[in-house]
């Protein structure tokens, strides 16, 4: 089954057209990330597929749903920029949050095979569950924020610029483990990046995108080896592939 399905979707705000006719198919289980020059819609895409935003017209789908009842169904969660964690609230109830809300609205939540817990030890916070936001470095709110993303046991995973505003080492440690996640959750992964290296070292997908209006300019296969190790970055097909997105990214 794919993990979402768009058919000539387009997205507009009024007059403006964000999106136009972009038609994909996301298998369960890849890695796409997500590149294109400011204002092209990436965000709008990730918005449109977990029904923040409705499609002015085509078909999206998710999981075989409508992007309302994978949201009902929790097929999906949203990691943002900024961790948008609750400060009064300890890391490991910052994860409970989306189980004890589920259980007020009387929501079937999966059983999950891992406890809040166990996230937390999974992204590498283990012994910091009854930290505060403020106590934590900006990396590790991040990774707070993965894990409470997690915790429903989403089949994709969206995520937007999520270590966009970290610092390079902090990035390229998340990026390592974020691999390791996927590989064990299995869970499918959208990612949006400002950043080439990244969506090339993460991606076994780059969708480009093009602006005025949004659309696909193309999606390129990154034929790494696997699993992804930092020193894939010194080749020269890593090196080749940044400066054919580069380009790629120019014409756009
Ligand atoms: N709620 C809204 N109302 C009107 N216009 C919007 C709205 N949301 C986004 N847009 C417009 O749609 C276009 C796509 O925005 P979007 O945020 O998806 O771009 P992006 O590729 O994620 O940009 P960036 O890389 O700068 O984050 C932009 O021109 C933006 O101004």
């Amino acid at each position: 089954m794919m993990a979402a399905t768009l058919k000539e979707a387009s997205v507009k705000f009024g007059n403006f057209t964000a999106l136009q006719d972009i038609s994909l198919d996301i298998p369960e289980g890849d890695f796409w990330t997500i590149l294109g020059p400011s204002g092209c819609g990436k965000s709008t895409m990730l918005r449109l597929v977990s029904d923040l935003i409705p499609a002015a017209s085509g078909e999206v789908s998710v999981l075989g749903k409508s992007t309302q009842e994978a949201r009902l169904a929790r097929e999906f969660a949203f990691v943002f920029q900024d961790a948008t964690l609750l400060n009064w609230r300890s890391a490991l109830k910052n994860v409970e949050l989306p189980l004890e809300i589920g259980r007020k609205r009387g929501i079937d939540i999966p059983k999950g095979n891992r406890t809040p817990r166990e996230l937390l030890k999974l992204v590498g916070l283990e012994g910091r569950e009854n930290a505060l936001p403020h106590e934590l470095s900006g990396g590790m709110r991040q990774r707070v924020a993965i894990a409470r993303a997690l915790v429903c046991q989403p089949k994709l995973l969206l995520m937007d610029e999520p270590f966009g505003a970290l610092d390079e080492m902090t990035r390229d440690h998340l990026n390592l483990q974020l691999l390791e996640i996927w590989k064990e959750t299995g869970t499918t992964i959208l990612f949006v990046t400002h950043s080439i290296a990244e969506a090339v070292f993460l991606g076994q997908k780059v969708l480009m995108l093009q602006a005025h209006p949004g659309r696909v300019k193309e999606l390129v296969d990154i034929d790494l080896p696997e699993p992804r190790a930092v020193k894939v970055r010194d080749t020269a097909q890593f090196t080749a592939y940044c400066s054919r997105l580069r380009e790629l990214l120019e014409e756009c």
